[in-house]
């Protein structure tokens, strides 16, 4: 992925002010943007997905402006071809596994019917292994099948670069280094970008690829770590 990001945003409440003043260039298909709680990570993510807007500067994603202050560029979320996915997964507790997946889909707004079908879904519930709780919903599902179907929701719309925020926070210490190689695959095997935020080093080290380290809304230092296939 080439991603060249350079915005700024001040945020207020009450007495105290934020700064968010990211730069950031990148042609890895692995970037980790790692910082403690409160650096900024979050407010950059949601930046490039569209979820928050900047006060200035731009980005751009594969040569395509998806923001930009002073050509008054601003795409709309739903054109951005990014997948997001939510430190809680944001799943709809009242669709079951198969509604939100092919929700990924959706462009109108009503709900997917319970049992919606069309090869992209059924390509997902069988790549992660879903089918056999296809009809359960996400409180009747263990934290890895939950982050599984988070994910199928967040890829089956074939986005340019899947954003993830703190993706292994939810889970078990033993399912989060499960799922950390899982994600590890994935990528491999999709190719698809991935943009990873995180505050644990331990994801930084086991994803690597760009490793940008995040500090008091800026970023402030890189470096690539070599992930097992060097890439
Ligand atoms: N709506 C808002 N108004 C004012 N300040 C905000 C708002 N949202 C976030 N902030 C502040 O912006 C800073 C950055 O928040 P952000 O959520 O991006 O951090 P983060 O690095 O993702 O942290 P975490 O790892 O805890 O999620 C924090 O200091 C936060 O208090």
């Amino acid at each position: 992925m080439l991603i060249d990001v350079d915005i700024a945003k001040t945020l207020r409440a009450g007495e105290r002010t934020f700064r968010l003043q990211a730069k950031l260039v990148s042609a890895s298909d692995r970037i980790v943007i790692y910082g403690a709680s409160g650096a900024g990570k979050s407010m950059l993510l949601k930046a490039v997905a569209g979820l928050v807007t900047p006060d200035t500067g731009h980005i751009r994603l594969n040569g395509r402006t998806l923001y930009d202050r002073a050509a008054k560029v601003d795409v709309p979320v739903q054109r951005r071809q990014v997948g997001y996915l939510f430190q809680d997964y944001a799943l709809f507790p009242h669709l079951n596994v198969r509604q939100n997946i092919a929700f990924g889909l959706k462009k109108g707004w009503f709900n997917p019917p319970p049992k919606a079908h069309g090869e992209k879904i059924e390509y997902w519930l069988d790549a992660f292994e879903l089918r056999p709780v296809a009809h359960q919903f996400p409180a009747q599902l263990s934290g890895g099948q939950r982050q599984r179907v988070a994910l199928a929701r967040a890829l089956i719309d074939e986005p340019q670069a899947l954003l993830l925020d703190e993706p292994f926070a939810a889970l078990d210490p033993a399912l989060r280094v499960r799922m950390r190689d899982e994600l590890d695959a994935l990528q491999r095997r999709l190719k698809v970008p991935m943009l990873m935020i995180t505050h644990d080093p331990e994801d930084a080290r086991v994803f690597g690829g760009h490793v940008l380290t995040m500090m008091d809304g800026v970023i402030a230092g890189e470096q690539q770590v070599e992930t097992c296939d060097g890439g």
